[in-house]
Formats: structure tokens, C-alpha cells, sequence
């Protein structure tokens, strides 16, 4: 009724006076706040406020959920909101999703979600929530997904059982005790940041399963367990074992500091270093090569028949060299790319990936093909044809090298390695997040060296767009690696690797076309969103890849489940991230037909990319003018 409606908006209004920020947008004039920005309506009813990121600042005010009885969805995350959760939400008995995460809200949690029997999507992370984490959750028996990270949660965590349960995070909050058994089979990460133990973390100390006593008398069960006194023999137990424990570290790390300063290179740009090691590329003869292992061996093989005489005699008679393209001719010779110390990065689809540093001090990437499935002139041309490509976003081939034993490609070495390993390597301490501008300016980049690749001509295409052959420069600026590869080889020999890339139509890899790079490229688009791999095993254990897991959580609410964590603190980018999730969804979509063009998508980020900058600053002014 219209009555129902008038209360609906005298509740908007008055959560509006409250807290402000972009709520400056809705005309208030209009009878019906169904057509305000960030708010919808079903059978004129208010069901959804959506105001991310929108500046809200302030207080909750009380009593205005309460009139709101057919909310569902509440998403005020990455906000200025602080205070109380008001308790009337929990008259708010339909509500699905709420999202009010990054904000600054403080207290307990229980008044206002008891009752809330409907939820599926609770994120309450990055606030200053504190109390214990309580059982009231447990009559939320639909509740698929509870993050609660980052806040000031204490005491310890309650058994709870929750059937649907997909996503729950509690990390980084003020916890103690152990790790209920309903909750063990989530991952780790999950957990961390707290004083927990217990699967996944680490065994507690004395009971796996129950409140335990931690080493030292420090109490790290609930509070009602008893501390336990440890006795004299038990006491000099501890001691001994851990002087030994630190001889044992000292002696550990004697030898790795020894290891370390015999190695003539670092390994820290590289990614997939299997087996981390210098060796000089191509001087040594296999005979008298130091190294036993697989590689070292195999480049000495390299060495050897690159060096002796014979073999590097063409079909034509005249001595193999290398050959240079552009301004790189007589940069240096064969002689010095064999003489240069050389590092293993990584075996590829096409071969394995070295790292040369020449005697002058040029570092340049060697690529040995392997499976060269074609003929001599063939595959010349083909290397020719990648060598005339010139543009900024692709990482150049500078010379080659062809004999019937070894093909060679050398490259510009790309000292901060590939987006992959900046992406999902070694998470944790002292990994630097990539920050939205530098993620949005690679995702121009990379869609512009595609287009170029593309503008070559139809047949043009990559056929093996993936993190890890985004490679970026000391300036986080993004370069195209592998392009013009694919027809050059056999079958790749693990094509599983691509597979979270690769097109639903495309089922053999080395048929490609462009309109499968397009869809690539909308996986890394979603790869940098989300932060999340394609191949990423939670994913694939559910059979699900990462398209379709973002679509399926697109469709059935707003996208805030989607993005980053570590995108969260940019809240001023949100509009601009939320453009180019629904870009990537675009070129993921199933027929390749339906699917823009590279040109189209390039143009799109760059227009994305000025109107929120445009945006922003036009926000940042009013913002200045309204405080
Ligand atoms: N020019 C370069 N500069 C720095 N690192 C590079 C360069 N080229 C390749 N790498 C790194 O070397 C490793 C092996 O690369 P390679 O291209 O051979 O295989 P890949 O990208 O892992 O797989 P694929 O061959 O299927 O594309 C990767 O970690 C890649 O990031």
C-alpha cells in the first residue's frame, strides 16, 4: 500500500539526514524513493539499498530499519560509518545480504543480526567490531557466507554448525583457544592473525581438539579451563630442548648463508624457479660442466652444440649467428650470450626460459624452443614476423638463433617478472599488493598490446593470454610476452596450464583466434579483480571456473563478494572496478561472436579509466566543498 511506501521513504529520508554522503543525489522531491540512486524496489516496497563506497559518514540512525520490513539486501560497505549496529536491523527479518564491510563500526554484533533467520551473505569485515563472536549465528541456517576479519573479535570461537556454509573468514581479530571442529576444514587462511591453534593451524599444546594450555603458563583455551603447573622435569624438558632448537635454527641458517653467498645471482624477479641455480650459460662442455642436475646439464649440452664447429653450420654453409632486429643488431654476439651466467626461470609450453646476464652487464631472457614442429624457412618467417612486431605493451624479441639442434629466442628481460607471481606468489610478509591504479593501467596495457596483435590481421591472435605471460617492467608497466609462439610448436605438452583461460570453444590449443584471446583476456581481467587465480584449486574442486563463479555471484546480488581484498581500501575506484567486472563478464561470455572486439575493449578502459579519474576529482572537490 501507498502507506507502506510513504513509511519506506520517511526511513530513507531519515537515514539520509543522518549519514549523508552521496544520499545528496536523491531527490527528495520525487513521492517515490523507488527511483533514488541505490535503491530498489519489488511490488513498491524497498528490498535493496546499495550505497558502496557513497562517503556515508556518521551513525546508523535508530528506529529506521524497523520501518524497512522488506529489506533484503543492505550494502554499505566502504564507508565512513561508525557507532553502534543499530539493533532494529533485526526487525528486518527478510533481509538476504548484508555487506558493511570497511567501515568503522564498533560494539557487538549479536542484538542486531538475532532473528535475521534469511541471511545468506554477512560480511562484516575491516571494522573495529569487538565482543566475542556469538552463537546467535548458529540459528542463521542459511548463511552461506560470514567474514568477519579484521575486526577486534575476542574470546573464542563457538561451535558453529552451519550447513551451507562457503565462506568464513575470521582472521586478524583478537581470538583465542582452539579451532572448533566444525569449522576445521576451512583453510588456514581463515584463521590466521589470531592466537588460534589447532587444525588447520598448528596442534595445541597438550589436547588437539579441547581448550589446551599453551607453552610458558600462557592460558590459551576458553576461560574456563585450568592452567596446569609444569613440573621441574617437564620445566628443564622445555630449556634444553630449546637451546637445542636454536642451535639446530643457527647451524640451519650458517649453511644457507653459505649457500647464498656462493650464488652469483638472485632469483627474487622469477616465478616459477623450480630448481634456483646459476650456471654459466653455454661455456661449460657437459664432461666438465659443474652441475649434475637435469638443467645445468641440458644447457651445457646447448653450449656445446652452439660452440662446436660443426653443428653450427646452416643448410646454406654459412656460420650460424645470431640475428638481430631493430636497434639491437651487434648489441652483442653469440660468443657473449654464451659466455653470460644463465638461471633457470621456468620450462613453458614452448620451452624453458633462461636468464642471461652478459658480461657487459645486459640482461636479456633466453628462450630454447623445444617441439619446433615446422620447417627451417617456416619457422624462420614465424620468428621473423615476431620480430618486426613493435609496440610498447609486448615484450620485444631482440634477436634468435636457428640451427637444426637449437632454436634460440632472446629477449628484453622484465626485472619485476609476471603478474602471476605479483599476484598470487608468495602472499604474506613483505609482498607488496598491487594497487588499483597499477591493476587497471595493466589491464590497459595488456588489452593494448593485444590490439596491436591484432590489427596485424585477422589470423593475427596470441593464443596463450595468462598472467604469467604478463610480464611487467620496473614501472609496473605491463608487456605481452609469447605472442606468435603458438603455431611455432608442437602440442604443448601440459595444456592443462591454459585451460582456466581457455575459451569454451576453442578444444584444440593451438587453433586460436581472436575472439578466444578476447575471452582470455576477460579472465585476466577477472584474475585481477578478484585476486584470484583461475586455476585456483577451491575453484576447480567445485568444477567451477572463475567466469562462472563471478557470474554466479554477479547475478544473484551485487558484486561486492567479487572484488580484492586488498582492493578494499580503494573506495574512490569502486564505480571504475564495478565498469570493468561488467567488462570482463562481457568478454566472457560463451559465444565468441557476442564478444567485443580488442579495439572495442581498449577503448572502453581508456573511457573507464578518464571518467573516474574525472569522477574523483569532481567528488573530491565536493567533498572539500560540503565539510
Ligand atoms: N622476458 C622475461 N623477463 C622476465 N621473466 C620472464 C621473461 N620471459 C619469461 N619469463 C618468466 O620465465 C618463466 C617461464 O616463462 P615461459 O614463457 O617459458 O613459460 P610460462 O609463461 O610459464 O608458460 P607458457 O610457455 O605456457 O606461456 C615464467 O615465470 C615467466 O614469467
Amino acid at each position: 500500500s501507498s502507506s507502506d511506501l510513504n513509511s519506506d521513504r520517511a526511513a530513507l529520508l531519515s537515514f539520509r539526514s543522518a549519514v549523508g554522503g552521496r544520499t545528496y543525489l536523491w531527490n527528495t522531491n520525487s513521492t517515490s524513493p523507488c527511483s533514488w540512486a541505490g535503491v530498489q524496489c519489488e511490488n513498491n516496497r524497498v528490498t535493496v539499498i546499495r550505497l558502496p563506497a557513497s562517503a556515508l559518514s556518521g551513525t546508523l540512525p535508530v528506529n529506521t530499519f524497523s520501518n524497512l520490513s522488506r529489506l533484503r539486501t543492505l550494502s554499505l560497505r566502504l564507508n565512513r560509518l561508525s557507532g553502534l549496529l543499530p539493533a532494529d536491523l533485526s526487525q528486518c527479518v527478510e533481509l538476504r545480504n548484508v555487506y558493511l564491510q570497511g567501515n568503522f563500526f564498533t560494539g557487538g554484533v549479536s542484538s542486531s543480526l538475532s532473528g535475521l533467520n534469511n541471511l545468506v551473505r554477512l560480511n562484516l569485515a575491516n571494522n573495529k567490531l569487538s565482543g566475542e563472536i556469538p552463537s546467535v549465528f548458529n540459528s542463521l541456517t542459511r548463511l552461506r557466507t560470514l567474514l568477519l576479519e579484521r575486526n577486534q573479535f575476542s574470546g573464542s570461537l563457538p561451535e558453529l554448525k552451519f550447513a551451507n556454509l562457503e565462506q568464513f573468514n575470521v582472521s586478524f581479530n583478537k581470538l583465542n583457544g582452539f579451532i572448533p571442529r566444525s569449522l576445521m576444514a576451512m583453510p588456514a587462511s581463515a584463521f590466521i592473525g589470531n592466537s588460534l591453534c589447532g587444525k588447520p593451524l598448528n596442534v595445541c599444546p597438550g589436547n588437539k581438539t579441547q581448550p589446551a594450555i599453551a607453552t610458558a603458563g600462557v592460558e590459551i583455551g576458553n576461560t574456563n579451563s585450568r592452567k596446569k603447573k609444569l613440573s621441574g622435569g617437564a620445566i628443564s624438558g622445555i630449556v634444553i630442548g630449546s637451546f637445542a632448537g636454536v642451535f639446530i635454527l643457527l647451524s640451519i641458517l650458517f649453511v644457507l648463508g653459505r649457500m647464498r653467498s656462493d650464488d652469483k645471482t638472485s632469483s627474487r624477479d622469477v616465478e616459477t624457479v623450480k630448481q634456483p641455480e646459476t650456471e654459466v650459460f653455454g661455456v661449460e662442455k657437459p664432461e666438465n660442466g659443474g652441475g649434475n642436475n637435469g638443467n645445468s646439464v641440458a644447457v651445457a649440452e646447448t653450449a656445446a652444440a652452439l660452440s662446436s664447429g660443426d653443428e653450427n653450420w646452416g643448410e646454406n654453409g654459412a656460420k650460424r649467428k645470431l640475428v638481430f632486429f631493430g636497434d639491437y643488431y651487434k648489441a652483442f654476439d653469440l660468443d657473449d650470450l654464451l659466455r653470460a651466467s644463465a638461471e633457470v626461470l621456468g620450462k613453458g609450453t614452448f620451452g624453458t626460459a633462461y636468464k642471461a646476464v652478459l658480461e657487459i652487464g645486459t640482461i636479456v631472457v633466453v628462450k630454447r624452443l623445444k617441439d619446433v614442429a615446422m620447417s627451417e624457412r617456416e619457422c624462420k618467417e614465424k620468428i621473423e614476423e615476431v620480430g618486426a612486431m613493435n609496440h610498447g605493451n609486448l615484450v620485444p624479441l631482440r634477436a634468435y638463433y636457428f640451427s637444426s639442434e637449437e632454436k634460440l629466442l632472446v629477449f628484453d628481460y622484465m626485472p619485476m617478472g609476471s603478474l602471476s607471481a605479483l599476484l598470487h606468489g608468495s602472499k604474506g610478509a613483505g609482498r607488496t599488493p598491487l594497487n588499483w591504479e597499477i591493476r587497471s593501467s595493466i589491464a590497459l596495457g595488456v588489452a593494448r598490446g593485444i590490439e596491436y596483435l591484432h590489427s596485424q590481421g585477422p589470423d593475427f591472435s596470441h593464443g596463450n593470454i595468462k598472467s604469467s605471460n604478463v610480464l611487467l617492467t620496473k614501472s609496473y608497466e605491463a608487456r605481452v610476452s609469447d605472442f606468435g609462439l603458438a603455431n611455432l610448436v608442437g602440442p604443448p605438452s601440459s595444456p592443462t596450464r591454459v585451460v582456466g583461460y581457455r575459451a569454451p570453444e576453442v578444444t584444440d590449443p593451438r587453433r586460436v583466434s581472436q575472439k578466444a584471446d578476447v575471452y582470455s583476456f576477460g579472465v585476466l581481467l577477472l584474475e585481477l579483480l578478484t585476486g584470484k587465480a583461475p586455476s585456483h584449486a577451491l575453484l576447480n574442486e567445485e568444477g567451477v571456473d572463475l567466469p562462472r563463479w563471478v557470474q554466479s555471484v554477479v547475478r544473484e546480488e551485487w558484486p561486492s563478494e567479487v572484488f580484492d581484498i586488498e582492493l578494499l581500501r580503494y573506495q574512490t575506484a569502486e564505480e571504475e572496478m564495478v565498469q570493468l567486472l561488467q567488462l570482463a563478464i562481457d568478454c566472457t561470455v560463451q559465444y565468441p561472436d557476442s564478444r567485443p572486439s580488442m579495439a572495442d575493449i581498449s577503448k572502453q578502459i581508456e573511457d573507464i579509466r578518464r571518467s573516474t579519474s574525472h569522477d574523483k576529482h569532481e567528488h573530491s572537490n565536493l567533498a572539500n566543498a560540503t565539510e
